[in-house]
């Protein structure tokens, strides 16, 4: 069995009275395809935030790669290999496709964004970031303006920007969430050639992409995880049946 690249033991996180994440415990491995589905409400994006830094934990730990994460900062966690889409929520609309992840590309490598004109014509960063466009599926889209692009592969340039600090661990809020029939085959087909090279949390509420691609499945409901397994025992599941996938569903 794969390393433990990701372990969550016991988070807490209340709002108020609002307990969302409720001695939540799970772990990834290296390389795997986990998904994390349960209803709206249920405290996806809330545990997302937490693993990236940007909402801290009231209990519970988080350990990446053997090292506890309480206390560090999202660019820290970002250089120990951890990765989000949406996390760099500004695209460029006037640049291409291509000069938007050499622009991510020379971020990760330090420098400031006043830099970009330097940048856009240094032609060492575009062999790189055309690599992450083709990981992305957008290898024919690099010179298009990025405000001509679809809504589909403006999601498929989020995950090639994401994949520009080479993560060990992928997280993917919703990467479905509004394409048509053939963006979301064509961004499933993306994320299947990933599978293997990082591993993925993937909180999804569309189902044909979350078994196509999960190697497992987590199921939350209000902030607890009830069930943990491959897509054949979640579905089996009658407490997940119940709670979330809906009887007869499944
Ligand atoms: N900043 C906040 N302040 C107060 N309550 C919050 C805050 N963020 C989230 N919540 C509450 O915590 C619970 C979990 O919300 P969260 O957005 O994490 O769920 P989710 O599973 O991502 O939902 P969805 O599938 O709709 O995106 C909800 O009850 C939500 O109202």
């Amino acid at each position: 069995m794969a390393e433990v690249l990701l372990q969550v033991d016991n988070l807490v996180k209340n709002f108020g009275g609002v307990r969302a994440t409720d001695d939540l415990t799970l772990d990834v491995r290296a390389g795997e395809v986990h998904a994390l589905i349960g209803p709206n409400g249920a405290g996806k994006t809330t545990f997302i935030g937490q693993l990236m830094g940007e909402i801290v934990p009231d209990a519970g730990a988080i350990r990446f790669a053997g090292s506890p994460l309480g206390g560090l900062d999202t660019p820290a966690r970002v250089r120990l290999g951890i990765a989000r889409t949406f996390q760099i929520t500004q695209l460029l609309d006037e640049d291409t496709a291509l000069s938007n992840v050499a622009l991510t590309i020379q971020a990760q490598q330090g420098h400031s964004f006043r830099f970009w004109k330097t940048a856009a014509g240094d032609a060492s960063l575009f062999g790189p970031a055309q690599t992450y466009l083709a990981a992305a599926g957008l290898a024919e889209r690099g010179n298009v303006l990025v405000r001509d692009l679809s809504h589909g592969e403006h999601k498929q340039l989020e995950l090639a920007m994401a994949l520009a600090s080479e993560p060990r661990l992928l997280l993917l809020d919703e990467p479905m969430a509004g394409l048509g029939a053939s963006e979301s085959r064509q961004m499933v087909d993306s994320l299947k050639r990933l599978k293997g090279r990082t591993a993925i949390l993937l909180v999804e509420h569309d189902m044909d992409a979350v078994f196509a691609l999960a190697d497992r499945i987590s199921v939350l409901v209000y902030g607890k995880v009830i069930a943990t397994g491959t897509p054949a025992d979640i579905q089996a599941n009658s407490q997940v049946r119940v709670a979330y996938l809906g009887e007869g569903d499944a």
